[in-house]
Parts: structure tokens; C-alpha cells; sequence
């Protein structure tokens, strides 16, 4: 397994370019099953959840061919990549490969709208909480599916093909919201969703479908309305900036002190996550196609913050945060919402010396004058980026174990880092 060492201590500065973000790579991947046309995706980050979620639709019978690069493009600005599901071969999902990637259950929706049926294994638990799919089946059902739940799997079924509806979200979802907006595309009628996630990378799959040729208005607003059209075509589609990488090199930056462009991404993707950055101390400054961000001189302030949905602080960037209030001139309080148990790097920060304690949904961060470089484990994606941020400037050698997690959503996060600056290596293990 790769290991991830560090010599902390080096500020960072330079210019980082930002991948297509996974979270929005994911579900646009997914949507290709729902047309027998060919859907180009751009700017897809090299991942392993992208590749894993390509074997995953390989099995449903999408074929993909990688295209070359374009002139003057280099390796940071993505893959492009042409998805084709003109043949569904397989409509179920089996758990071997749902419980790989808990994203994968998502292709219900399409392969409902689509083929009238779906067995998809149910994902279970991971690291981070529970993630049922309760608001999934409740407004699949309401478009009309039958839904059984039998032996792990969900097999849902709707002979006659799905039906607009009114589903009114009891709690925001991003995936069951992308996974309704998926299926109302092909459903006969009006379908409104209310109380709907307004992440990005929900605009960013209704944008995609909208070429496709969906109706679809109020994507990024808590209600989203899809008239339903027979089919839809193919289309090419550039994946949307990462704004949890964004949201992180920033903080590692805001950590490590020194001056770096972030480029390939939007400032505006990320407002209440920059602006609890500023009040830390960084200086934040939006650019044509990125944002610069520095901090030179002057302490990390203590900030305390929340998760919620979007608009809200986002939970994918709470432990990269924690990382950076480890090093703060006093007490911060780190909420988190969406997730029962994401505090998982707590343990791991306190091994480079961290002082935080855990009262229910809430961390207290005392922040500490130096942390020590020691071996830690990463649990989690964005714990163990929140290991690397805290490794960036502890004193010493600090080693990352079980760098898999990592390399789900961070691409050639060592490359980017180094380019900056920081001491960071890949030990091949
Ligand atoms: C609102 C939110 O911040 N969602 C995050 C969530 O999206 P993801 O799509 O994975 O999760 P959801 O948005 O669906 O989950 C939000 C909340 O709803 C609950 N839930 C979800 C589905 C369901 O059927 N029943 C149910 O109770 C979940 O347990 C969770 O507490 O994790 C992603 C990966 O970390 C993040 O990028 C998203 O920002
Ligand atoms: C936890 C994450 O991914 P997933 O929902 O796929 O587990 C994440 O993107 O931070």
C-alpha cells in the first residue's frame, strides 16, 4: 500500500490548476446510460472512483474510449473522455461492485427511466455514516416504480415507464436529487422536486442534461421542475471545476503561509467556505479562471463553523478545515450536520499533537503553537487530506498510511503540492 511522507515546514507558492471535480464527474458519468447516443465528457479528473464507476457502467454495456488531448492542453486540464450506452446489456447492479463505490448506486435512476427496470444492490455503510437511500426509493416510488427491497437489493420496476410527480424532499439529498432529476428527464409528464440540493455539481448534471435535450428549470434553486421528453440525445459537456480541491489547497495555503494561484476553478463556487478562510486570516482574491490565496505573516485566527448543504459550509471540506484550526491562536468549534461520524481524523490529528475534544456533532480545537510530524492513518477521502494540510507544517517527518482514500479525490495531489514547494513524496508500498 502507498505511503505519503512529508517534511513539513516549507510555505507554499506557486500556481496549483484545479481537476473537474469528482462529485460532479460522478453523476454525469451516470447520465450517459440514460441516452443510446454517444455523451463526451471533458476535463474528467483521473481518479479512482472514476475509473472504478467506468468498470461499473462497462458492466451495464457503456463502452468509453479516452480521446487525445487536445493541442496545448496539458495533463492538469483533465481527460475527455466518450461514453456510449447505445445497448444496456444488464440491468442489475451487484453488490461487489456497489459496495466499491457507493455512488454507483445512482444508475437506479437511469436505468429505470430508461430500460422500465433496475436491481441495484443496496450500498450499505461506509466510513463516514450510515448513508441510507430511504429518499431515493420514497421518490422513485413516487414517480411510479414499484420497489422492493429483497436480499440487499432494491429492484424496482415501472413496466409502463415513470410519471411526473410533486415530491417534496423531507431533507436535502444531493444524490437522491440527482438520481429524481435523472429519472423525470424520460418520465411522461411534469415532475417538481422541492426542498432540492442546490450544490453545483447539481447544476452542472442539469446543464449536461439540458444539452441532452431535458427541460429542466430551477436547477440550483430548492425547486426544480423536469417536463419529461421521450429521449434525449447525445451531447459534449466539460465537468465542472472541483471546489472541495479548490476549497482545499486554499486551506493548505491559509496552513503553510506563502502565495499561490489556483487555476482551472471559481471562486464563487466556494463563498462561504472562502469567506471563514478570510476570517482565519488568508487573503483571498477572485481572478479570471481562479483566485489567488496568501497568507504572509500574521497567526491563523480561530473561526467556527458549521456544515449545511449548499449554500452552507460543506462537509467535504470540514476535516481540511479542522486541520487548519489545529494551528490557531485559540478555541474554534467545528460543527458537523450531514454526517453522524466524519470526525474520524480527530484521532489522527492528535497523534501530530493537536488538541481537540468531541462533545456529540461538535469538535472543540484548541489550536496548539506546533505539531509534530508522526506516522497517521487516513480513514477517510477528505480526513486524510486534512492529515496532509496538518503534515504541510508539522516539525519533522510526517507519514500518511492507506493513501487509497486519497486517491479517490485527489489527483496527482503530490505533484501539485511539490510544484508549490512542499516536501511530500509517494512511497510505493
Ligand atoms: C447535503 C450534503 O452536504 N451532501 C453531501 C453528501 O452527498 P450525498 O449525496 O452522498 O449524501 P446526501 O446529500 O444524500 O446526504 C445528506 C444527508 O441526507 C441523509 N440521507 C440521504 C439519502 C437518503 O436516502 N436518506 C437520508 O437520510 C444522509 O444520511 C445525510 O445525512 O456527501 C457528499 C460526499 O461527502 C457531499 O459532497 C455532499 O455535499
Ligand atoms: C465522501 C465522499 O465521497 P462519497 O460520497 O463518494 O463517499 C466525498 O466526496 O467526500
Amino acid at each position: 500500500m502507498d505511503r505519503i511522507r512529508i517534511r513539513g515546514g516549507n510555505a507554499l507558492n506557486g500556481t496549483i490548476p484545479i481537476s473537474g471535480a469528482k462529485n460532479a464527474a460522478l453523476p454525469l458519468m451516470i447520465a450517459t446510460l440514460l441516452t443510446d447516443d454517444q455523451v463526451t465528457l471533458e476535463n474528467v479528473p483521473h481518479l479512482a472512483d472514476v475509473e472504478q464507476l467506468i468498470r461499473i457502467l462497462g458492466n451495464h454495456g457503456v463502452d468509453y474510449t479516452v480521446a487525445g488531448k487536445r493541442a496545448g492542453q496539458n495533463a492538469a486540464t483533465g481527460r475527455t473522455i466518450h461514453f456510449s450506452a447505445r445497448t444496456i446489456v444488464d440491468t442489475v447492479a451487484p453488490y461487489e461492485l456497489v459496495s466499491k463505490m457507493r455512488a454507483s448506486f445512482w444508475v437506479i435512476g437511469p436505468l429505470l427511466a430508461r430500460m422500465g427496470r433496475a436491481k441495484v444492490s443496496l450500498p450499505g455503510g461506509c466510513a463516514i455514516g450510515t448513508r441510507p437511500v430511504d429518499l431515493f426509493i420514497d421518490g422513485l416510488r413516487a414517480l411510479g416504480a414499484t420497489i422492493e427491497i429483497d436480499a440487499g437489493y432494491a429492484n424496482a420496476e415501472a413496466k409502463d415507464g415513470l410519471v411526473g410527480t410533486r415530491f417534496v424532499f423531507p431533507k436535502v439529498s444531493v444524490g437522491a436529487t440527482h438520481v429524481l432529476m435523472m429519472a423525470a428527464t424520460l418520465a411522461k409528464g411534469e415532475t417538481i422536486l422541492e426542498n432540492a440540493a442546490r450544490e453545483p455539481e447539481v447544476v452542472d448534471l442539469a446543464n449536461c442534461l439540458k444539452s441532452m435535450g431535458a427541460k429542466i428549470e430551477g436547477a440550483g434553486t430548492p425547486t426544480i421542475r423536469i417536463e419529461g421528453v421521450a429521449q434525449l440525445s447525445g451531447t459534449r459537456h466539460s465537468v465542472l471545476p472541483d471546489r472541495i480541491e479548490t476549497g482545499t489547497y486554499a486551506m493548505a495555503v491559509a496552513m503553510t503561509g506563502g502565495n499561490v494561484l489556483l487555476t482551472n476553478t471559481d471562486a464563487h463556487l466556494l463563498d462561504n467556505a472562502l469567506g471563514a478562510l478570510r476570517q482565519a486570516g488568508a487573503e483571498i482574491e477572485a481572478v479570471e479562471g481562479g483566485l489567488r490565496v496568501s497568507r504572509n505573516g500574521g497567526g491563523i485566527h480561530p473561526v467556527d463553523v458549521m456544515t449545511d448543504p449548499y449554500p452552507g459550509f460543506p462537509t467535504d471540506l470540514q476535516a481540511q478545515f479542522m486541520g487548519l484550526m489545529t494551528r490557531a491562536e485559540g478555541v474554534s468549534h467545528i460543527t458537523e450536520t450531514i454526517f453522524e461520524n466524519r470526525f474520524m481524523h480527530v484521532q489522527e490529528l492528535a497523534r501530530l499533537g493537536a488538541r481537540i475534544s468531541l462533545s456529540g456533532q461538535t469538535a472543540k480545537v484548541e489550536g496548539v503553537p506546533v505539531l509534530k510530524g508522526a506516522p497517521v492513518m487516513a480513514t477517510d477521502l477528505r480526513a486524510s487530506v486534512s492529515l496532509v494540510i496538518a503534515g504541510l507544517v508539522a516539525e519533522g517527518e510526517t507519514e500518511v498510511n492507506r493513501v487509497y482514500h486519497l486517491d479517490r479525490g485527489f489527483e496527482r495531489l503530490e505533484e501539485k503540492l511539490t510544484g508549490c514547494g512542499a516536501d511530500i513524496t509517494r512511497i510505493a508500498g
